[in-house]
């Protein structure tokens, strides 16, 4: 059935989201049982489409939505993808955690081209300029917790799947552990050589540009959230090495796309069974964002309370 000739609405309950990044406009995994056209939110509309899949497997199934970060185009460039649409609209179709797939470059000698790395920790480069919060209103004011910006939980759970990626019969590594670092820059530039160095010294090991303000709004929606950092440069650091060019980029990311949905599959079809004990529970983020605002209930505007409920219909 073509596109076109699918619902556009989907009445259920969604559980897994799915954003995918440079390289990764859909997943092939995936059949699509219904195709939403760009959704309205309060924050505006989403990046691209969102395609409903339903993953039947051999003991249950799973409801996944996936969009497309930079739109299907590749239309939207990083500082203007509409981070906050396309979070709320993902939490507003009830997923109960959020998958990203980001292509980063390298600032480690290990982490080779095609390598991917699950990050627990961020530094945040961006230059302020990208709406990166739903509690930072006039009548609305809230500070969630940021400290570990990742779900561990999800991570241990991706990482079980680590032996499906491959790069033409040569290892390929799934890093992990609690101190992988993604530097997040502005761009669209890529970065000086003095700038890629720097971030080494500050315990950089993937950057990207687009972590900021998604992993924020993910924390700010109680969502479990993990990145997939799929590696296609070694940046600009390298001293004998031309720095990093889109032509270097695009010369991985076949290759990480077949792996990313060979990792995306694992991790379904496994949820499929039964859901993880973090999308069950909420991973410790359940209650979190209503106990962070300080705004008073009395103070919030009708407008601000429709825009709460759109996110949490069971708090406001
Ligand atoms: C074309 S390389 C730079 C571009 O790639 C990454 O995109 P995404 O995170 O959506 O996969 C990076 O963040 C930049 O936006
Ligand atoms: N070197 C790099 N810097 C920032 N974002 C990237 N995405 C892929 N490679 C990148």
């Amino acid at each position: 059935m073509s596109d076109s000739e699918l619902p556009t609405t989907f009445e259920g309950e969604v559980d897994l989201g799915v954003i995918g990044g440079t390289g990764l406009y859909h997943l092939p995994c995936l059949e699509k049982i219904a195709v939403l056209p760009r959704m309205a939110t309060p924050w505006g509309y989403t990046s691209s489409p969102i395609t409903i899949s339903k993953f039947i497997g051999a003991n249950g199934h799973l409801h996944v939505a996936f969009l497309a970060r930079h739109g299907l185009d590749h239309q939207l460039p990083p500082s203007k993808v509409p981070f906050r649409a396309n979070m709320a609209a993902l939490k507003h179709l009830k997923c109960k955690a959020v998958l990203s797939f980001s292509a980063v470059g390298s600032l480690q000698e290990s982490i080779k081209p095609r390598d991917f790395v699950l990050p627990q920790q961020l530094i945040d480069r961006t230059k302020g300029i990208r709406e990166s919060s739903y509690l930072n209103e006039e009548g609305l004011v809230g500070h969630v917790g940021f400290g570990d910006p990742f779900s561990e939980s999800f991570a241990k759970y991706i990482y079980q799947f680590r032996d499906v990626l491959t790069n033409e019969g040569k290892p390929c590594t799934l890093h992990f552990d609690k101190d992988k670092t993604v530097v997040c820059m502005e761009g669209p530039q890529f970065s000086t050589r003095a700038e890629s160095r720097m971030y080494r010294l500050l315990g950089g090991d993937v950057i990207n540009m687009s972590v900021i303000p998604e992993a924020k709004l993910a924390r700010e929606c109680e969502l479990p959230y993990q990145m997939v950092c799929m590696s296609t440069d070694y940046d600009a650091w390298r001293e004998d090495e031309e720095p990093v060019t889109v032509e270097v980029v695009l010369g991985h990311l076949v290759n990480n796309g077949h792996n990313a949905n060979a990792l995306a599959a694992s991790v379904i079809e496994a949820m499929s069974h039964d859901l993880p004990e973090f999308m069950k529970t909420g991973d410790g983020l359940r209650g979190s964002v209503k106990m962070s605002i300080s705004t008073k209930p009395e103070a919030m505007s009708q407008e601000t309370l429709e825009k709460l409920k759109f996110l949490f219909p069971d708090y406001w």
